[in-house]
């Protein structure tokens, strides 16, 4: 039996003056190594889930254990042990990129020598040893998203959450990324990816979780759940039928 590199139960959080809780008893469980797409209408309730598994949001009532620590005990060691890339790009943009990397690698703890190389390795990956030396201001939405990304990944985390990894990314931008991510879950890593784009799922997610008005309406692995849902041909047509047609504000 594979063990759970994430595993929430009963996670319940509503906003203050909200009538209704954005997260309702919400339990899942992430398979060590997984790639789990994490996926949902706006205002399903992703992003909050998200913040309560990051230890950046306290749940109202539930539990949270993240790579076999619990987040009430243990917040400090799991948050220097997973990888986070925002939606929001969270740069400096004053400084170059290399600044950037060296910033959070120190953040992390990392001794420099270990950052360099980190650097060296993720700037080569992502193709932006050119411009290491460069203002990030000056960059592509492309170039600082992939930036974000190494600056979630420069500590090699066991856990990487990433919440719309290829927001306004050109195509080629966004093949590099979800080919990187494949390799990185060929190297055990588990990765969370919130997402909007479903061929981007279908491409890369071994798991799916699919969240609507704050409640989990259907997880397990991806084949498993389409395997379920023979009438719909592909994720876009599964995800309407579960959680409807209607616009969401
Ligand atoms: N700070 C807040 N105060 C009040 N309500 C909030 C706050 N943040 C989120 N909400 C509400 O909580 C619910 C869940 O929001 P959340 O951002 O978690 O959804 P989401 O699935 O990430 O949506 P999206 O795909 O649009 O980013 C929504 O109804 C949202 O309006």
């Amino acid at each position: 039996m594979s063990t759970s590199a994430v595993r929430l139960d009963g996670l319940t959080k509503q906003y203050p003056k909200t009538n209704k809780a954005a997260v309702s008893n919400l339990s899942l469980q992430i398979p060590e190594g997984a790639v789990y797409g994490l996926l949902g209408p706006n205002g399903a309730g992703k992003s909050t889930t998200v913040m309560m598994l990051c230890g950046l949001m306290r749940p109202d009532a539930g539990t949270v254990n993240v790579l076999g620590m619990n987040m009430q005990e243990q917040g400090t060691e799991i948050r220097q042990k997973i990888g986070v890339a925002s939606q929001e790009i969270a740069l400096f943009p004053t400084l170059t990129a290399y600044e950037n990397l060296f910033y959070f690698g120190r953040m992390y703890g990392m001794p420099g020598a270990m950052i360099r190389s980190q650097i060296d390795k993720y700037l080569h990956i992502f193709g932006l040893t050119e411009k290491s030396k460069k203002i990030v201001h000056t960059f592509s939405g492309g170039m600082k998203r992939r930036l974000n990304l190494m600056a979630a990944l420069l500590h090699q985390p066991k856990l990487v959450i990433l919440d719309e990894p290829t927001a306004g990314v050109d195509v080629q931008s966004r093949n590099m990324i979800l080919d990187f991510l494949k390799d990185l879950k060929s190297e055990g890593t588990t990765i969370i990816y919130s997402s909007h784009v479903l061929e981007e799922a279908e491409r890369i997610c071994s798991h799916l979780g699919i969240i609507d008005e704050g409640t989990l309406i259907t997880e397990g692995t991806r084949t498993n759940i389409m395997g379920a849902h023979p009438d719909c041909q592909n994720l876009e047509q599964l995800f309407l039928k579960l959680t409807g047609k209607n616009i969401r504000d």
